[in-house]
């Protein structure tokens, strides 16, 4: 099987060390062009025209891993619609662009595989698709992004800085072209978009409520410890009866969950199916070899003849009202916070039964007041 790789970055560039380097001769699989913008001196498999990978009838795979939306999005639909398989890590153009893509991968007969798009090296889509064969999930939830959980476990462990440790993911390769899309949410967003429109066959909405933890510091990590809590970057989904809804935000744990004590850039994140129950996924979540396992498995899944299937016919409200949480707040806006607030210690707040919406706005209003406000989701069974 002939592959094409599209960006070889960390992503790419592990793609090409697992198949050239790792996997030996023997694997029926050898990369032939590359496109990137720097080529790499005396290898001829560079190109920078997607041309000479639309072209080229002997290339049967091609791996986009550029990242960001165009030329990303044109480039896909470009293999797809030339015949070429796609194996992609790009998650902000899949959530974008993903029924355009499902649709061109139909109509040329091709596969679209996806498993890089989310978790990192984590089974985690794979094993969405695998539990629909027998059950209707009816939720996910857990940590999604490598580097947010690096940041914040470097800063619970050693009290490191906030910036300095950004700094180090980025440089270990964990982090997006754009971090703020790390410590924002965004990544956790474009993911969780993609993980509910397979786990509950719906395109799912982008309306979905995201904050991060560019506020978060280490006099908070202290506060959560004195009350037997962490924090960790969570998504959570959920359908009820013809209702479904995603939020994506800090969360303050029990310090004896798993998702509470998943160290470093790691991930866990779990699935619960009607006859399955709850079932967790732990691993690498970033980085340049989990990353590309996950691309090359799909690669050998492609070469195996199977071709994932999805479906979005099934028509649910996105509705916050089945997702009501209690929510803590660190902020010195105290006066505008909503009745019903309590503190809980000084400088932290907690309403109860809030939705996802509703609290992200009462954020929003704190921190024009304080632009130093934290707001987390308080653990709950969802
Ligand atoms: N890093 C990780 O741990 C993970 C990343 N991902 C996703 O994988 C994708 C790639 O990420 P990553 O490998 O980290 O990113 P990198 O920036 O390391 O690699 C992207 C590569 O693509 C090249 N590139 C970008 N645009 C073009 C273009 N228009 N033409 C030619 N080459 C281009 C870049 O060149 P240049 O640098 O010169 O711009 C770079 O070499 C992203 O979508 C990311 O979200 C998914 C899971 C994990
Ligand atoms: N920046 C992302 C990379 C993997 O998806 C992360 O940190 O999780």
């Amino acid at each position: 099987m002939n592959i094409a790789v599209m960006g070889c970055g960390t992503v790419g560039g592990g793609v090409v060390e697992i198949i050239d380097n790792r996997m030996g001769e023997n694997s029926g699989l050898r990369v032939t062009r590359i496109l990137d913008k720097i080529f790499r001196e005396g290898d001829n498999r560079f190109t920078s025209e997607i041309s000479d990978i639309t072209n080229d009838d002997t290339i049967d795979v091609v791996v986009e891993s550029m990242g960001g939306i165009e030329p990303a999005h044109s480039f896909i639909l470009a293999a797809l619609n030339a015949g070429k398989h796609i194996v992609t890590s790009n998650k902000a153009v899949v959530s974008q662009y993903m029924k355009e893509f499902v649709d061109a991968a139909n109509n040329n007969n091709v596969g679209l595989f996806l498993e890089a798009t989310a978790g990192g090296g984590v089974p985690w889509i794979h094993n969405l698709m695998r539990v629909k064969r027998i059950d209707n999930i009816t939720a996910f939830s857990g940590i999604i992004n490598g580097t947010s959980n690096f940041i914040i476990d470097k800063m619970e462990r050693e009290g490191s800085d906030f910036n300095e440790t950004l700094k180090l993911a980025q440089e270990k390769g964990y982090a997006e072209a754009n971090p703020s899309a790390d410590i924002d949410g965004d990544d956790v967003k474009a993911k969780s978009m993609i993980s509910a429109s397979i786990a509950f066959n719906t395109l799912c909405s982008d309306e979905i409520p995201t904050s991060g933890i560019r506020n978060l510091t280490i006099e908070d990590i202290e506060a959560f410890k004195e009350m037997g809590m962490r924090v960790r970057m969570i998504t959570r989904g959920k359908v009820e009866g013809n209702k479904y809804y995603v939020t994506v935000e800090p969360q303050v744990c029990a310090d004896n969950t798993l998702e509470a004590n998943t160290p470093g850039y790691f991930n866990t994140v779990s699935l619960t199916g009607e006859t399955i129950g709850e079932l967790k996924f732990f691993g690498a979540g970033a980085g340049a070899l989990p990353t590309a396992n996950a691309i090359v498995q799909d690669i050998l899944d492609c070469k195996d003849g199977k071709r994932p299937v999805y479906d979005f016919s099934r028509t649910l409200e996105f509705d916050e009202t089945i997702m009501d949480s209690s929510y803590l707040f660190r902020t010195k806006a105290e006066r505008a916070l909503p009745k019903g607030a309590i503190m809980i210690r000084p400088g932290y707040f907690e309403i109860a039964g809030k939705y996802p919406a509703e609290a992200h706005k009462i954020a929003e209003g704190l921190l024009v007041e304080d632009p130093t406000t934290f707001m987390a989701s308080l653990q709950k069974t969802i």
